[in-house]
């Protein structure tokens, strides 16, 4: 194509198409090489200057498919970094928040969602008589990083969602939040498979470019300025 950018609609249908295939790709990898690529992506994350710097972190709990977090997530609680974790509380884009996970054991106990994704329930038990709210990621503390997940990337730090535009919309609303209480941007950071690398993911106005791009056997960085680099 030349010139002319695509239209919404066929914007739409290209995210679609390439959703289907890189799911279907993705589905083709093994259990053992999916485990041999989340241990390299670990390895590489806990070296980027954004996560080493970073004292409150947002991470996910992963998708059969999915790059497998456990082992980051166990980094992020022995580090002393705090962690937050996705939840989704309705159908519309801005319905997710990020919650605070307080350990491994704590996550084991969360309610699952539709998805069968463990997701943090808005109160703590403290004692048997008693509960406390949850920390959320916007209103209580200021995110460093969000470390996310994706369906496919390029190498200029495109990221294509599940298509809900949760995540998209979540970093819009920590633009505009972060900014009134002039904290920094939070750094973003997707991490994935190498089998959801694409040439390149069509971008609407509304979907961000990230930080970096982090998989098995690739990091890629944004070539935006950044205004905190
Ligand atoms: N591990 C993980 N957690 C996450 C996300 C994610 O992408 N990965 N999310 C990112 O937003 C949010 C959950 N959102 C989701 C939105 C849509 C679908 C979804 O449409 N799944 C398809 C299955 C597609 C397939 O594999 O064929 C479906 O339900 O049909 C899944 C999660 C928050 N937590
Ligand atoms: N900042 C935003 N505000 C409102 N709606 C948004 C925003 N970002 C995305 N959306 C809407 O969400 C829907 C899905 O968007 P898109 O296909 O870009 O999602 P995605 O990037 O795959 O998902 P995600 O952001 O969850 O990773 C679209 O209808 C889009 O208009």
């Amino acid at each position: 194509m030349s010139g002319a950018l695509p239209s919404p609609v066929a914007l739409a249908v290209l995210k679609r198409e390439l959703r289907k295939a890189v799911r279907a790709r993705v589905k083709q990898v093994s259990e053992e090489e999916i485990r041999r690529q989340s241990e390299r992506v670990r390895l590489k994350l806990k070296e980027l200057p954004e996560y080493r710097a970073a004292t409150t972190v947002a991470l996910f709990i992963s998708m059969p498919h999915e790059i497998d977090t456990r082992g980051m997530i166990e980094d992020v609680f022995a580090s002393g970094k705090r962690c937050f974790f996705p939840v989704i509380t309705g159908q519309h884009s801005s319905d997710m928040a990020l919650r605070e996970g307080l350990s491994v054991s704590d996550i084991a106990s969360w309610p699952e969602n539709h998805w069968h994704i463990k997701e943090p329930p808005p109160t703590i038990a403290i004692s048997a008589a008693q509960v406390e709210p949850r920390q959320d990621a916007l209103t209580d503390v200021c995110l460093d990083l969000m470390i996310m997940p994706g369906v496919a990337f390029d190498a200029q730090c495109g990221r294509l969602g599940q298509g809900k535009g949760f995540y998209d919309k979540l970093l819009s609303t920590y633009q505009s939040a972060y900014a009134d209480l002039k904290y920094p941007m939070v750094r973003t950071v997707a991490i994935g498979l190498n089998e959801q690398l694409v040439p390149e993911v069509p971008m609407d106005p509304t979907d961000y470019s990230l930080d970096k791009v982090c998989l098995a056997d690739y990091l890629f960085e944004a070539a935006h300025a950044n205004p905190q680099a």
